[in-house]
């Protein structure tokens, strides 16, 4: 969530993280050489919505105001915590130079592909992130006794993924012996859903980038609205293939087999205060279609419910919470029917994919620490990408800008991320603002009654016209044909020319 030079008891208490760009000592945020420089921070201001009825009690809201007050803001097209990288979706020394990477469906990727990208997650949950590290106590507690020692730790690029996701979905903290309370959730449940999500992966894929040298390096995506019950993806040559012993386990010839969880101890987490820190407990747990107390999350989304997503025309609509209706937020997020009428038991799309794999993928606090998150989720935004480009022109593509959830305004710096990243950032078409495009086959809608009725009877007005046509000329060359046997003079004329005919070219040779 920061860098690592920002966490020293200084620079917490200055309030300050400018760092200087790698190789360029004291030049804060690159200004000497006019790539950016540093700024206070602007959090939002605007009310949120009445889920979150506590002031001053969570280190997240005005997020990052409890931990830093002044940020590097890059000129141009530089981006980073020092400015010393280019914005996403462009390159080059001046980052002047366009580059797209292409986001494609798993399933269709050749073996050598596959196997790649199974390596580099796997490489990405052991190799530990270059410049972030997480903090492990609430700000309160954050310094040690002595003030000499904050804390915080380094963790793995994967890790860091996984801990983002339940930072932002943590209780709030009450005070010893009181409930933590629930009501707050930075990445769910809100029009930041999908602008949360997007940066995540954002962020995931470019430090894959990094790690593997390979600015190409894209993230593929799952299509989950396949229906049925089976998990296409869940074989040993992709995301692990159920284990022969254990129905809720990975088969030992997935690599995934031995990934080790972190965050599992929210009891203690929501008890005690303390926050989830790097290390790895137990196995993934996965049991695809197994969840037999919820009948309903036995089968995925079908193709027709992405295809009814897709037609909603409002972006999110008021409480812009999980009880919105007619809202394409909510409904791409699961808590509306397809359609989009609310409805309390209904779990559908990205909601229900969660729920299908019955296990740490489930339960939000855990679920990226199941890797099947990062591709069910690039698909989730891939359906978010498509609903933009085909409603922009409409003008109903609107972000509310206040009663959203605490953390979801179109202004809110989204939380943990740093540097602050707004909600609005994240809500524009990624192809042309974000280097990146999906490769998607989208299903097309079935034909209505009426248009079948429709188009069968202009094809059988057409057959009747092409067979009456068709018997029409038969008749008349029958008519011709025996008005032939009638006139034999002509018939004589006819035989006459062509045996002339024939002795001339004969008389030739
Ligand atoms: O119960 C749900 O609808 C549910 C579970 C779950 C887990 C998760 O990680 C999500 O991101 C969403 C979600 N929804
Ligand atoms: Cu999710």
């Amino acid at each position: 969530q920061f860098p690592r030079q920002c966490v020293t008891p200084e620079g917490l208490q200055s309030g300050t993280c400018c760092p200087s760009p790698t190789g360029l000592p004291n030049d804060e945020c690159g200004s000497s050489t006019g790539r950016g420089q540093c700024v206070s921070i602007t959090a939002d201001r605007r009310p949120h919505g009445p889920q979150y009825p506590h002031d001053g009690r969570d280190d997240r809201e005005r997020w990052p105001l409890r931990f830093f007050n002044r940020t590097c803001q890059c000129n141009g097209n530089f981006s980073g915590f020092n400015c010393g990288r280019c914005r996403h979706g462009l390159t080059g020394p001046n980052c002047d130079q366009r580059v797209t990477v292409v986001r494609r469906n798993v399933m269709q990727m050749s073996a050598d592909e596959k196997r790649a990208f199974v390596d580099a997650l796997g490489q990405a949950k052991r190799t530990v992130h270059p410049d972030l590290v997480i903090c492990t106590r609430r700000y309160q507690e954050i310094f040690g006794p002595d003030g000499a020692s904050v804390q915080f730790e380094n963790i793995t690029i994967y890790n860091y993924f996984v801990w983002t996701h339940y930072y932002s979905v943590s209780k709030t903290y009450m005070g010893q012996g009181q409930q933590s309370f629930g009501g707050v959730d930075f990445s769910h449940e809100g029009p930041g859903f999908v602008t949360w999500h997007r940066y995540h992966l954002l962020q995931l894929e470019r430090d894959m980038q990094d790690m593997l040298g390979d600015p190409s390096f894209a993230l593929p995506y799952w299509n989950f609205a396949i229906g049925g019950s089976e998990c296409d993806i869940c074989t040993d040559d992709l995301l692990g293939a159920r284990s022969s012993f254990d129905t809720n386990g990975i088969s030992s010839n997935s690599v995934f087999s031995q990934w080790r969880v972190i965050c599992e101890s929210v009891e203690e987490y929501e008890t005690l205060g303390t926050i989830c820190n790097s290390t790895e407990t137990n196995p993934i747990r996965r049991n695809p279609a197994g969840n037999v107390a919820r009948p309903m999350v036995q089968r995925l989304p079908d193709p027709q419910d992405v295809i009814d997503c897709l037609e909603l025309n409002t972006f999110d609509t008021p409480p812009y919470y999980s009880t919105s209706s007619q809202s394409f937020r909510n409904t791409v997020e699961g808590y509306s029917a397809p359609q989009g009428n609310y409805d309390p038991v209904v779990r559908s799309l990205h909601n229900l994919a969660h729920l299908f794999l019955n296990g740490t993928g489930g339960q939000t606090h855990l679920s990226p620490n199941d890797p099947i998150f990062v591709l069910l989720h690039t698909f989730t935004d891939a359906i978010f990408d498509e609903w933009l480009q085909r409603h922009t022109a409409a003008g109903t593509v609107v972000y509310p800008e206040e009663n959203a959830p605490i953390g979801h305004n179109r202004e809110f710096n989204m939380v943990p991320f740093w540097p602050p990243v707004r909600n609005a950032e994240m809500f524009v078409a990624a192809p042309d603002n974000l280097g990146y495009t999906y490769e998607v086959q989208w299903p097309t809608r079935a034909y209505t009654i009426s248009e079948i009725i429709t188009i069968a009877i202009v094809a059988v007005v057409l057959i009747v016209a092409v067979v009456g046509g068709v018997i029409g000329c038969a008749v008349r060359a029958r008519s011709y044909r025996s008005a032939e046997g009638l006139e034999p003079l002509l018939g004589e004329q006819f035989r006459r020319y062509s045996e002339d005919e024939r002795h001339a070219s004969q008389s030739v040779v």
